[in-house]
């Protein structure tokens, strides 16, 4: 080396001799193309050290590399490209390469009854994994919905047989008399608890998918909570979210089964974890249920 050479610290043996299962970068700012929107992302780029005597990996390489993001839609192909050059510019020292993406995904959803329509936001991570040729990409997908506690409401209901026992004992019924006892305060004295409650979904990929089917699993866990939170509402909307809720009736345990059984049937998943949490308004702590699916092998 001399005074016009720059020193290469990541060339140098290491002193102390040990591979890392993971060096890399954390919370790089990215742009990400999916389904039609640039999104701000931010990336989280590594690789192994498997090569114990060498003192660094090249961060620069993996930098770089994210350039692919740019030109292209996120795809498990660009990731894997990606992935690919990881370990290319990493050859005799890393055997295994992963990438996560977090974004925020924003959705236009239709109003329940009148014609507005509004932006949701979903939190999405995707992880792709390279070692040894084999792929796998993971998809993290946070949805928040409604829920409506079906004990609470079978108490409430009991308060109101109760009342309406109170007040029309010995008393013929007649039809205008009834009509406005439940319109008044006394028709729904006391309301069951329910709360906003946020599913966390993740899932492994199977191999032969091509695109990211981000719109679709959303679109099929919200069918399947039925109260999915809304954006633009005017009071029809609400009338028709209440009527809903007092349809839909869950405990966190319901929500649970419903969602893992309707994501089950995706032809796209290999494996699935659902978590289900309803910040409770009845306590200060939170309900949650968990549920662990693998597809069985052929
Ligand atoms: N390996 C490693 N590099 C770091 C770390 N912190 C900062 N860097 C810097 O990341 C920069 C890029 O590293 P390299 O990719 O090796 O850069 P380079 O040697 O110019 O690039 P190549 O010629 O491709 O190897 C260097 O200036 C390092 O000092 C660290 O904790 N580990």
């Amino acid at each position: 080396m001399n005074a016009f050479t720059l020193p290469d610290v990541a060339a140098q043996a290491s002193r102390q001799a040990l591979a890392l299962d993971w060096v890399g970068m954390c919370g790089i700012a990215v742009p990400v193309l999916i389904d039609g929107q640039r999104l701000n992302a931010i990336a989280d780029a590594g690789v192994s050290l498997d090569d114990g005597e060498a003192r660094g990996i090249h961060m620069s390489r993996l930098y770089l590399a994210l350039e692919l993001l740019e030109g292209a839609a996120l795809s498990p192909m660009l990731l894997r490209r990606i992935l690919q050059q990881f370990l290319d510019s990493h050859a005799g020292l890393s055997d295994a390469a992963s990438l996560s993406i977090c974004t925020d995904l924003l959705f236009k959803r239709p109003a329940l009854v009148s014609p507005l329509a509004g932006w949701k936001r979903y939190p999405v991570s995707i992880e792709a994994h390279l070692k040894n040729d084999v792929f796998h990409v993971e998809l993290t997908i946070q949805i928040a919905y409604s829920s409506t506690c079906p004990c609470s409401a079978a108490l409430a209901r009991q308060l109101i047989q109760q009342q309406f026992v109170d007040d029309f004992a010995n008393k013929a019924l007649e039809h205008a008399g009834v009509l406005a006892w439940l319109g008044s305060s006394k028709g729904i004295l006391a309301t069951p608890h329910s709360q906003r409650s946020t599913a966390t979904v993740k899932l492994r990929l199977n191999s032969d998918v091509d695109e990211l089917p981000l719109l679709s699993l959303i679109n099929e866990a919200e069918a399947a909570l039925g109260t999915a939170v809304q954006t633009a509402v005017k009071r029809a909307d609400e009338q028709a979210f209440a009527l809903a809720n007092g349809q839909n009736l869950m405990f966190c345990e319901d929500a649970a089964r419903r969602l893992s059984m309707a994501l089950r049937r995706s032809p796209d998943i290999a494996s699935l974890d659902v978590r289900v949490v309803h910040a409770e308004s009845l306590h200060a702590h939170d309900a949650v249920a968990q549920s662990r699916w693998v597809r069985e092998a052929l």
